[in-house]
Order: C-alpha cells, then sequence, then structure tokens
C-alpha cells in the first residue's frame, strides 16, 4: 500500500487511457465512476454492497455534510470513512457548485461565498481556505479547490471573470492544501463553452503543478457535443501523467465518449437517482419501470447480468415495488443501474488494455440502440 498519491498510465488506445491511482486507502482503477454519497450515504445502498459492485473511490459532499452533521463534528467521530464505513479512498467536492445550485442568498466575492443553509437558513462564510480545512476535517482523499462555475449560456465577460477569480482560488487553496503525501488536492478547469478560456485555464492550473485536474463548468445543460468540444480543448493542455477528472459526467454515452478524450475519472447522481426514480439503466439501454407495459413481464431485466437485482427480479415485481412506491425498488433498481455503471468502466478498462476501445464502444453503443425488447 502506498504512503503517497501515484498516478501511472498503463495503457492507452488512442486518447483513451487505462491507469491507476494508488493512495494510502488504496488503489482506483481508471477510467473510474465514483459512486456519489452526497450526504456520506450512497443512498439506498450498504457500503458493502457499493465496493462489491467494483466501485474503488465514492463522492462526499462537502456543502452538505458541514450544514449536517457538521464537519467538526464528523472529524470529532473519527472522520468520513470511520463515520459511514467506507475504508476506502474518498473525493470531495469542494462545495461552490452546491452553494450556487442549493443554497439561498448567496454572494461571491474575492474572499469567498456566504450563503444561507437551504435546511434552515443560517447563515455560512467559505472561503478557499474553509473550504479546504472542512475537506481536512472529513479526511477526504482528494479534496477540490473552491470554484465557480458558471451556469451556461453565459456572456463571455462573465465565464471569464470567474474563470479568473477559480484560478486564484485555485492558488489560496494549494498553499492552504500543503504538503499532504497520501493525499491530494485536484484543481478545476473553469471557462464555459469557451476554447480561448479554458485552454488558459487549464494552462495556468498545469503551472500549479498539482497531482490531479478536473474539468468543471461542464454538465450543466449544455448540448453533449459542446461538452465533448471542450474537452478536446482541454485535456491536451493538462499534464499527461495526472489524472483527470470531468465533474457530474453523467450517461453511459458520455462516459464512454469523454473517455475517447482522455477523461480518466466520473462522478454523476444519474444512476442512484435514476434507481429512485424506477428507471433502470441495462446493456440494452434505460427501462422505466414506472410503465405499464412491465405489470405481467416475468423477465428480469438482464438474465446475463451477475448482478441480483438485474437477475433475479422480474420486471412485473420491480414495476409494482416502485408504483407502490416502496422502498425496495429504489434499493433494487439504485443497486441495478450502480452495478451496470460499473461493469461498464470495467468494459471500458479491458477494452483499452486490449487496444479496441473502438470497437468495444460501437458494440454497447449498439446494445443501447438496439433498445430493450
Ligand atoms: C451534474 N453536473 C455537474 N456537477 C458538477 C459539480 C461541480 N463541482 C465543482 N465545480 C464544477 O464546475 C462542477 C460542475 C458540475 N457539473
Amino acid at each position: 500500500m502506498s504512503t503517497e498519491f501515484t498516478f501511472k498510465v498503463l495503457a492507452t488506445d488512442g486518447k483513451a487511457r487505462r491507469g491507476e491511482i494508488t493512495m494510502p486507502r488504496g488503489t482506483i482503477r481508471t477510467p473510474a465512476f465514483m459512486p456519489v454519497g452526497t450526504g456520506g450515504t450512497v443512498k439506498t445502498m450498504y457500503m458493502d454492497q457499493v465496493r462489491d459492485l467494483g466501485a474503488d473511490i465514492i463522492l462526499g459532499n462537502t456543502y452538505h455534510l458541514m450544514l449536517r452533521p457538521g464537519a467538526e463534528r464528523v472529524a470529532r467521530l473519527g472522520g468520513l470513512h470511520e463515520f459511514a464505513r467506507w475504508p476506502h479512498p474518498i473525493l470531495t467536492d469542494s462545495g461552490g457548485f452546491q452553494v450556487m445550485s442549493l443554497s439561498k442568498l448567496r454572494k461571491i466575492t474575492e474572499k469567498g461565498v456566504t450563503f444561507r443553509s437551504h435546511i434552515d437558513g443560517a447563515p455560512y462564510e467559505m472561503s478557499p481556505e474553509r473550504s479546504i480545512e472542512i475537506q481536512g476535517l472529513l479526511d477526504s482523499d482528494i479534496q477540490m479547490q473552491l470554484d465557480e462555475c458558471t451556469a451556461l449560456p453565459a456572456k463571455e465577460r462573465e465565464i471569464e471573470r470567474a474563470m479568473e477569480l477559480s484560478l486564484r482560488w485555485a492558488d489560496r487553496c494549494k498553499t492552504a492544501f500543503g504538503d499532504q503525501p497520501g493525499k491530494a488536492m485536484f484543481g478545476i478547469v473553469q471557462g464555459g463553452d469557451n476554447a480561448r478560456l479554458r485552454e488558459r485555464s487549464a494552462q495556468s492550473l498545469a503551472s500549479l503543478g498539482l497531482k490531479g485536474y478536473a474539468v468543471g463548468g461542464l454538465a450543466v445543460g449544455e448540448p453533449q457535443d459542446v461538452m465533448l468540444d471542450m474537452l478536446d480543448v482541454t485535456c491536451p493542455e493538462l499534464p499527461a501523467d495526472k489524472p483527470r477528472y470531468l465533474m457530474g459526467v453523467g450517461t453511459p454515452d458520455d462516459i464512454v465518449k469523454s473517455v475517447a478524450r482522455g477523461i480518466d475519472m466520473f462522478d454523476c447522481v444519474m444512476p442512484t437517482r435514476a434507481g429512485r426514480h424506477g428507471l433502470a439503466y441495462t446493456r440494452r439501454g434505460k427501462v422505466n419501470l414506472r410503465n405499464a407495459r412491465h405489470a405481467d413481464d416475468h423477465r428480469p431485466l438482464d438474465e446475463e447480468s451477475d448482478c441480483p437485482a438485474a437477475r433475479d427480479y422480474s420486471r412485473a415485481y420491480l414495476h409494482h415495488l416502485v408504483r407502490s412506491q416502496e422502498a425496495l425498488g429504489a434499493m433494487l433498481l439504485t443497486w441495478n443501474n450502480l452495478s451496470y455503471y460499473q461493469s461498464l468502466m470495467q468494459g471500458l478498462r479491458d477494452a483499452i488494455e486490449q487496444g479496441r476501445y473502438a470497437e468495444h464502444v460501437a458494440e454497447v453503443s449498439e446494445g443501447w440502440a438496439r433498445g430493450d425488447i
């Protein structure tokens, strides 16, 4: 087990990379999908299940945990790994994105963000330094800089202002994080849908010599081709020997196309949130179990899956659970969805190693297009 944070590229196929991040709490096989554990829980799942599905790392949210139960309380209780019984790596988002998307009366200044909690309206200030302090109290293994994610569409001068502020905050977060060998602080590339600003942001962050780089400011409603175009201009400006993390992405199609452009890490609420809303991801595309067409269908979601949720329960039963709003419905569909996402990632990792990434993507895409029979 490594005492340092290291990243190795083990194989490439075009711009797709098969890599490995080693750190004291474990090894992360890339391309990696990080299940979202917002409030210290991957909703409806036991942590052992999440691990058994192949997740090497999960995501926690600074914003939610600082509001409830509080970062100092989690620290007193031994840190997030102990608190949530997840002994493997955890990446925490810095809170800025959630402040802008969830809190009330928020205000951004050079110093940081001020806002009121969406839970009880209590006032908070979060500076780059406080965000890193909170992530340290959570004992997070990979900590994200505080940044300002511009909602799209936006005027170029607005995108530029937020991108430049995020660069200054990256420098402050690097100073606040200091030197923690077994941990990492990732910078976040901003720049909206503007290629020139993306290149400037990536080049400036790369000059900070960080241990990893996230591509932020995307998956905010822009068309997929705009997101992919921004990856085409951003990834070449990032160091090839450091991990690249595309924040908030995405659908299986988003993921396969982003890996092809050089992305190594992903997080997205889609598999878990969709599971709670009756939607199943399968190798034949999406299946909406709310639909009455499943009411008498005795077939499982996927008879060939090694996940019991996909293999052992009839669609009729899943439809019944979803329609009845039974907790087991959300549990089984979340289990199925995370299992599908992790098997998708394993397939991508294998295909890169075998030098057949394009062929493999064609095969999985054909499965989705065939649709659910
Ligand atoms: C669901 N889409 C999405 N989740 C995100 C989280 C983020 N965190 C920090 N900074 C970001 O730019 C950022 C962008 C994001 N897009």
